[in-house]
């Protein structure tokens, strides 16, 4: 039975629709204008597209959010497709900030505050559709690699949590001393309680003598009381005025509301009701479809028919021979009749006639008075071209005439369609109906166009005695001759090292090589971190702010996580084949890694030097690994292919110590493969490394087309991570404990830092003495004070090393004064 939902709540979802297809339409109206009209100003150029791209990702969110709760199947189907065209959209505006800014961190913190909003709306969500759609799959392929690793003895368990083999000896030793320790403790306890008594009694019977006057006992213990009360109520008074000044927050503020808790179930029900529909509406497709054949497919054979006879005569009448029967590959009948009418081909008929004969009339005039350009006339136009390259365009967007298309449809089905009947938001039949006669009527076309085109072969047999010219029968056959050659050679060229063997038989071999791993489930909201508020202010001080930890969550999504989900998005955007994540060791490079697989459910495949070592050796056994890898991660798309530490593929100098791994293997073979990644292989390759200046620059920079540097946090993330970490290993955030202080003295330090000195400090039995002694800053500062900062050498190193990239180097000529716009790095391109 399908779950009962609540009216008011779907038009809540259909008013914020129709808000956001309003708010859509409105910004795709001003797209053309702003964006086609050449530009110098540099400033004005970025905050156009800076102003488009953040209402863009406004319009994203409200999308995203209703595509996830509506529960009428049709209109999801429309949402989708609007929504991976802002996807899209999104994806190319960043692109063209990237190439005009030369930097891939933007900071907006101006224009939001001209459009009024807070910084976490600019924060770019992760379309739950990704998950959701594969789940079955994910789940299936989860298991399946857990049974691999099972049978093959390589425990992920283990790998998480090593546990270290014992002798029988020495554990029976330590089952002892734990056992002869714990009835130590419950004998002394024993002991302690009869002291304590023997005591009391002593007490009890010196103190009895001392206290006659029990007035004055009766006063003591007042006093004590009364003390003891005020303390209470006092402390009580200056929490509740800590609270009402808000330098507190308020009891329970952390804890989930009831309202929170009822949201997420409502969430969770229209899901429900989402898929209930979803089915349904599958098998409406096909009963519908096959109820139309039944009743109206007859009729609308014989209309064809009548239709295309009726063409035969009108077109002989006019012009004095049969027309030519379209082939099937041209579109058959449907290119005449594509929503015509009879009586529109015929008068296509005449209107073609007389253009003809008015272009060749043309064509002669043009000819006796064609003028000549002078020389001066060229040059003039050269200029002008010259002068129009140096200006800024915007380059054509692939996404917009689907999201137009979208709006379209919108307006013409949706906008004011009256649907006070459809309570449920279930699917309307009228609209399948519609879509099916359409597609009925193109699969009887090419029945009856079979069965007319040989009518009209009887037709002119029988009128005009004529016959196909066998010359033009010969021609298509050598055509078709043709095609078939070069589809056997494309087939040659790409030789398929494992055809003889399944795709589960490769994956298993991966698995048990290690180079297909388990990802650890880690979100990309498990990345903490906060914005930075004050980069508009520093770049227009001209400091380049370093990048905060949200820039950088930003761009994982838009990079990594939303080409990987969408295949729409991923072969229509501008293509990143290879990532790669440069920092400091602990700033998080592998959780984001992970964190990709996570989102999109993707597999991961661990080609860092240190793993594939000794694997596959050989020339011909490096190449069969390759093709193993990119097969599976191609066929099981979407995938990553993980590189860590990836310098050591691009050694200027392999270490002594290293040589025998042959860190270098693979550093020939990575320009081909990313060669041979075609749009619709949603396939990433992601390199971390701690060390990017042992790499060779050239070679490394070619092959990673974009790369992020993953920086230490600034005080804000270090405040929140704080916070955060301690609260998730079970520690509680108490006025004794000063967050500020501790984000303040640990600058320098990573996250990587923070997690361990929060496991090292919040054990077992910290936390439960915890009631009795709260947490202080102190304890963590004094865990941290043994562990090594990033120093602001490292820091240094990292931004010049960024600095010799393409990319940096771009920015800092433009810095300088050097060639600055895009438009002239276009116009060169362009010469
Ligand atoms: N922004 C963050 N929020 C929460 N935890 C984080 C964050 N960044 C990193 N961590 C945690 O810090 C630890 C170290 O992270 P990770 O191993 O990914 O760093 P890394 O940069 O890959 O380090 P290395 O270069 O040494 O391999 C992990 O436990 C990870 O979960």
């Amino acid at each position: 039975m399908t779950p009962c939902l609540s009216t008011e709540e779907n038009r809540m979802y259909n008013k914020m629709w129709h808000q956001t297809q309003e708010a859509l339409g409105a910004l795709l109206d001003k797209e053309p204008q702003k964006m086609v009209e050449p530009q110098r100003n540099q400033v004005f150029i970025f905050q156009t597209l800076a102003t488009f791209y953040i209402k863009y990702v406004q319009i994203f969110r409200n999308l995203e959010n209703v595509y996830d709760q509506i529960v009428h199947p049709q209109k999801r189907i429309l949402i989708r497709k609007v929504l991976d065209g802002v996807m899209g959209r999104i994806l190319e505006l960043k692109n063209e900030m990237v190439e005009l800014e030369l930097t891939e961190f933007h900071y907006f913190d101006d224009i939001l505050q001209d459009l009024k909003l807070a910084p976490q709306q600019l924060d770019i969500p992760i379309p739950k559709y990704f998950l959701k759609e594969k789940l079955e799959v994910i789940k299936g392929r989860e298991k399946i690699l857990a049974q691999i690793l099972a049978d093959s003895g390589i425990d992920t368990s283990e790998m998480k949590f090593p546990v270290k083999s014992m002798p029988f000896d020495q554990a029976v030793k330590l089952i002892q001393i734990a056992e002869r320790a714990r009835q130590g403790r419950l004998r002394a306890l024993f002991m302690k309680q009869i002291y304590l008594q023997e005591y009391r009694a002593k007490q009890s019977k010196t103190l009895g003598k001392k206290v006659t006057d029990s007035w004055a006992a009766a006063l003591c213990i007042q006093k004590v009381w009364r003390r003891f009360h005020q303390c209470k109520k006092t402390e009580k008074l200056r929490e509740e005025e800590m609270i009402f000044l808000g330098m507190n927050p308020p009891p329970l503020f952390n804890e989930v509301s009831a309202t929170v808790i009822q949201a997420e179930k409502v969430d969770r029900l229209r899901n429900e009701v989402q898929m209930k529909h979803e089915e349904d509406y599958r098998e409406a497709l096909v009963t519908i479809k096959n109820d139309l054949k039944l009743i109206e497919g007859l009729d609308i054979k014989e209309n064809l028919q009548d239709q295309i006879r009726h063409w035969f005569i009108e077109c002989r009448n006019l012009t004095g021979t049969f027309p030519d029967y379209p082939d099937i590959e041209e579109g058959g009948s449907a290119i005449i009749f594509s929503n015509k009418t009879i009586q529109q081909v015929i008068e296509d008929i005449i209107a073609n006639q007389e253009e003809e004969e008015k272009n060749e009339k043309k064509k002669k005039k043009k000819k006796e008075k064609q003028p000549k350009k002078t020389k001066r006339q060229k040059k003039g136009t050269k200029e002008k071209n010259k002068e129009e390259d140096e200006k800024w365009k915007m380059s054509p967007s692939l996404f917009l005439p689907a999201m137009k298309e979208g709006c379209n449809a919108y307006k013409e089905i949706w906008m004011n369609k009256d649907e006070s009947w459809n309570f449920s938001q279930d699917f309307d039949p009228e609209l399948i109906k519609e879509e099916k006669r359409k597609e009925l009527e193109s699969e009887i076309r090419v029945q009856v166009d079979e069965l007319m085109r040989q009518e009209l072969k009887n037709l002119k047999l029988a009128v005009d005695r004529e016959r196909e010219h066998p010359a033009k029968v010969g021609k298509k056959k050598k055509k078709k001759g043709k095609k078939g050659k070069k589809k056997e050679k494309k087939t040659k060229k790409d030789k398929d090292l494992t055809a003889d063997r399944t795709i589960e038989s490769l994956y298993k071999e991966l698995v048990e090589e290690g180079l297909l791993i388990q990802a650890l489930k880690v979100n990309l909201s498990d990345y903490i971190g906060e914005y930075s508020y004050l980069g508009t202010t520093l770049r227009q001080v001209s400091i380049e702010p370093m990048p905060s930890l949200l820039d950088v969550r930003q761009l994982i999504t838009l990079y990594g996580i939303w080409p990987l989900g969408s295949a729409a998005v991923h072969e229509k955007a501008p293509l990143v084949k290879s990532l790669l994540l440069a920092g400091p060791s602990g700033v998080g490079k592998k959780m984001l890694v992970h964190a990709i697989c996570t989102e999109t459910g993707a597999n991961l495949f661990n080609l860092s030097s240190s793993n594939i070592a000794g694997k596959y050796p050989g020339k011909n056994g490096l190449q069969m690994m390759l093709h193993a890898v990119f097969k599976v991660a191609r066929q099981l798309q979407p995938s990553v292919v993980w590189i860590e530490d990836t310098e050591k593929t691009f050694y200027k100098k392999v270490p002594n110590a290293e040589k025998t791994n042959e860190p270098k293997r693979l550093k020939r073979h990575l320009p081909q493969i990313l060669k041979l990644l075609k749009p619709d292989d949603r396939i990433l390759i992601v390199g971390t490394t701690r060390r990017p200046f042992d790499a060779e620059l050239q070679p490394f920079c070619r092959v990673y087309q974009k790369i992020i540097l993953v920086p230490r946090p600034d005080y804000a993330s270090r405040y929140v991570l704080w916070k955060q970490i301690i609260e998730r290993n079970g520690g509680v955030l108490t006025s004794a404990l000063n967050v500020s202080c501790l984000a303040k003295v640990t600058d320098g330090f990573t996250q990587g830092h923070i997690v361990k000195v929060v496991k090292a400090v919040l054990t077992d039995q910290r936390i439960r003495r915890q009631i009795h002694k709260p947490l202080t800053a102190v304890e963590f500062i004094t865990a941290i004070t043994s562990m090594d900062p990033v120093y602001k050498e490292e820091e240094e190193s990292f931004k010049n090393w960024y600095a010799k990239t393409p990319l940096g180097k771009k920015r800092a000529l433009a810095i300088t004064g050097g060639s600055t716009e895009k438009a002239k790095d276009k116009g060169k391109r362009k010469e």
